[in-house]
């Protein structure tokens, strides 16, 4: 029992949501005294299995829920065969449960190409996907952590993007279906709160970059590294002076295990402030894999956003978290896994 629980009365007093939640904590069976026991949506995706390493690192138990549409069994294989481990194909539109102490929910395609490419299912993922697991946080007390983006400011026009702003989001767009599913994700998580005292986390997730994405999955990092490896031309998309601020995958997990264990709603933005366009990007891999290579110019995308750059002072604030890997040091490792894993 974990020293800081203070013994609830016997009998659960359904209307005190801080005492139900107690009493659940308390009186759980089979609950592990040293460790938690985690649910991760999404956990064999490219940053849910970063997450899952270190959770299982930390010796929790965990439950990976992944339909595998754009996840990948390779990501979560060194965890398979551990008894602390479970792996559950299942698409969270559906229903599930199981008894658990936390849920990071980030199930959900994020690569644009990947979440326009079947747009209603993106929706359905964010909306019904999100309340299942809410309903799920509900049910059985659990702490629940949700992976929005910084998706939900769309083309903004505040800069840099503090969580004090709305946002500006196209409603009917290409990129609608992930950035307004995303929305209403965060406010089915706040009305989980308000309403049913759900203990809720809300990070907003600004472009993030490492080893294990997928490497054509469309983004502009993954993008550019396959094609620098494979000596193929840099595709820029419009001009290329639009902007990105891009962050390693552990910083990005290490902020987003701080705030699960916070006591801090959200939303709270985690991300790298370094800002660099997207044409910086393409010189900085090039001269990095292969000084030779050409840079093409290819139509805009609908929609893309035109400066992006996170306002992380409340993290720094609430959570002591800022990024360690700076673009250069990150990109290596990255190239350094592709190599490896792509035969590149
Ligand atoms: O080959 C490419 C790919 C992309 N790009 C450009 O690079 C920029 C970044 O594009 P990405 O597809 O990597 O990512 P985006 O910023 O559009 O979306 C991202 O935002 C935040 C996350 O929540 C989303 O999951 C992620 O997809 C865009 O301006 C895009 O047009 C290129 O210039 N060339």
């Amino acid at each position: 029992m974990p020293s800081s629980h203070v013994e609830p009365s016997l009998e659960p007093d359904p209307l005190n949501h801080d005492h139900l939640a107690k009493w659940r904590g308390y009186y759980a069976p089979n609950r592990p005294s040293h460790h938690k026991r985690i649910l991760v949506t999404g956990g064999a995706g490219f940053i849910g299995s970063h997450l899952v390493d270190r959770l299982m690192e930390e010796g929790n138990e965990v439950i990976v829920v992944d339909s595998l549409f754009t996840g990948k069994k390779s990501n979560i294989l060194r965890w398979l065969n551990n008894p602390k481990f479970e792996f559950v194909r299942h698409d969270v539109t559906l229903p599930y449960q199981a008894e658990v102490d936390q849920i990071y929910h980030l199930a959900c395609p994020a690569s644009p190409v990947h979440y326009k490419y079947n747009a209603i299912k993106t929706v359905k993922t964010n909306v019904l996907g999100t309340m299942n697991m809410l309903g799920l946080a509900k049910r059985v007390g659990a702490h629940f952590l949700l992976a929005s983006t910084s998706e939900v400011y769309g083309d903004p026009q505040v800069h840099p993007q503090s969580e004090e702003y709305w946002g500006n989001v196209n409603p009917c767009g290409l990129r609608s279906c992930y950035d307004e599913g995303k929305r209403v994700a965060e406010t089915l998580t706040m009305d989980y709160s308000r309403q049913h005292g759900v203990e809720v986390r809300i990070v907003r997730i600004f472009n993030t970059y490492g080893p294990r994405m997928v490497e054509n999955d469309g983004r502009v990092v993954s993008n550019f590294v396959t094609q620098a490896l494979e000596g193929k031309p840099l595709t820029l998309y419009g001009d290329g002076k639009q902007t990105r601020s891009f962050c390693y995958v552990s910083d990005l997990v290490d902020g987003m295990i701080r705030m699960m264990n916070s006591e801090h709603a959200g939303p709270l933005n985690l991300g790298n402030p370094e800002e660099f366009t997207v044409e910086s990007l393409a010189h900085i891999v090039r001269e990095m894999v292969n000084p030779n290579l050409e840079i093409v110019h290819m139509a805009a995308t609908p929609d893309d956003p035109t400066r992006r750059q996170p306002d992380i002072t409340k993290a720094k604030n609430l959570l002591n978290w800022q990024p360690k890997v700076r673009l250069r040091d990150g990109l290596s490792l990255m190239i350094e896994e592709f190599r490896e894993r792509c035969n590149l």
